[in-house]
């Protein structure tokens, strides 16, 4: 039960509410003298023209509200004033998330007033909106905020598992879950400043698909942070590198790239147009965490900028014809610009996960608009953009949770220890290389 309140008093140890059940009209009020009040107008003819509402309608957990904008007013500019919109609506104004079980908490024989305000201190909820544009102004006004907090448990794989494809799930919307296909859509940019949930959304990914495509799936994972948050998987079948640094990655994705080659010819020779129509089942995923220190652009050590190069170019290959042949990109950067962000692999990732950026010009870079700067202050809060924008709360796994999962896929696997060169083995490289047996 959601009770609105305007606010209540205590008078000899009595509470007064005001129960009301007509948010919807007082809200659109509200908001048309917010827009006016902050200056979401223009001015024409000497007369000042605001927004105007076309229609209304209830939606889940709340009303949606639809206006045409006056000429001359842009959506960027009525969003920029979204903290206003917000801070408006919840102005002297509560909204109390009670059961009735929470009622029963109170005991009529204590002291009331204390009982109270704890009850109320954890249930009083602020409004959040949420706009769109698409030729009109949607603005929906939302009763409760969206949880800040999704767990990621087994019931997650196994609504991927049972959905059958490439899926992984990207997080909770207010209209349920949302899922991404990697069958659908084959390639992902994901960015965000830091501590906000790449990383974590990454060992989703994984685990998730470790889980449901054991025999099929393969990675190579480029953690450039120093090798910590993939280290975990290392050890798993599924796993072919887990490259730390730039020389390491360069080896994973020459190797990657030879095989993507090779794929290519084969698939000319026999007249397959695709992964799809060769009806192989395997798919090789290569995630790259963060890809900025693969950005050429501004390295002035003259032999690293080299082998970066030749890294951004083997991921713009990828990109571009590793798709149909069966090869999934997934790119991850916290300082999205136009050098860490390659453009084939923006161009030919057809969908982005983008938590909180820095800036609206970061938020372009990434989706293309502006909206990620806006994000809420929350961890794991993200734009889900495809062919349409959605904001989800992607679920968090702890790693105690990937370890109990992954463990049945963990091999004894033998480990190169040094990797000087790259390419075709000379005697030097032949000889430099060692292998010891890691027993895990
Ligand atoms: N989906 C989530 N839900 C709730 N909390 C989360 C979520 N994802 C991450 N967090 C919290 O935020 C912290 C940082 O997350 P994560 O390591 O994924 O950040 P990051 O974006 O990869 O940061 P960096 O770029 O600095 O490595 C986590 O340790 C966790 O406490």
């Amino acid at each position: 039960m959601i009770l609105e309140i305007f606010g209540f008093t205590a008078a000899g140890g009595l509470l007064t509410w005001t129960y009301l059940d007509r948010a919807g009209v007082s809200d659109s009020a509200k908001i048309q003298r917010i827009a006016n009040n902050c200056g979401i107008n223009v001015k024409e003819d000497g007369k000042v023209r605001t927004i105007q509402l076309l229609k209304k309608r209830r939606i889940s957990g709340g009303m949606e509200y639809v206006y045409r904008l006056p000429l001359g007013l842009s959506f960027d500019d009525v969003r920029a004033k979204q903290a206003h919109l917000e801070d408006g609506l919840n102005h002297k104004r509560g909204i109390l998330d009670l059961t009735v079980d929470d009622l029963k908490t109170i005991r009529i024989g204590g002291d009331l007033i204390p009982q109270i305000k704890t009850l109320l201190a954890g249930k009083k909820h602020r409004k959040e909106i949420v706009m769109d544009y698409d030729g009109t102004l949607r603005i929906r006004v939302y009763a409760a905020p969206m949880p800040s907090l999704v767990a990621f448990d087994d019931r997650t794989i196994d609504a991927c598992g049972k959905a059958g494809g490439w899926l992984i799930c990207v997080g909770e919307t207010r209209e349920g879950t949302v899922f991404h296909d990697f069958d659908q859509i084959p390639h992902m940019v994901v960015a965000g400043t830091t501590r906000y949930g790449k990383s974590v959304f990454l060992k989703n990914v994984i685990t998730t698909l470790v889980t449901t495509k054991a025999k099929d799936a393969r990675f190579t994972l480029l953690d450039l942070k120093g090798g910590l948050a993939f280290s975990r998987f290392r050890d798993l079948r599924q796993v072919e590198t887990v490259a730390k640094d730039v020389d390491e990655s360069l080896a994973a994705l020459t190797k990657v790239h030879e095989e993507i080659k090779r794929r290519q010819r084969e698939f000319l020779a026999k007249g397959y147009e695709d992964i799809t129509e060769a009806n192989l089942k395997q798919r090789h995923f290569i995630v790259i965490d963060e890809g900025a220190e693969l950005a050429s652009a501004g390295e002035t050590n003259t032999e690293l900028k080299r082998k970066k190069a030749q890294c951004e170019h083997i991921v713009a290959e990828i990109a571009r014809i590793g798709g149909g042949l069966g090869y999934r990109l997934i790119y991850c950067t916290q300082y999205p610009t136009a050098d860490t962000l390659p453009r084939q692999a923006k161009q030919n990732s057809n969908a982005r996960v983008c938590f909180r950026l820095e800036t609206d010009v970061a938020s372009r870079v990434v989706l293309d608009e502006t909206g990620a700067e806006s994000l809420p202050l929350i961890k794991g809060r993200a734009i889900y953009r495809t062919d349409r924008k959605l904001i989800v709360q992607t679920p968090y796994i702890e790693n105690a949770f990937i370890d109990r999962t992954i463990r049945p896929h963990i091999v004894i696997k033998a480990r190169e220890e040094t990797a000087p060169n790259v390419g075709e083995p000379t005697k030097e490289n032949r000889e430099a290389r060692r292998y010891t047996l890691d027993i895990s």
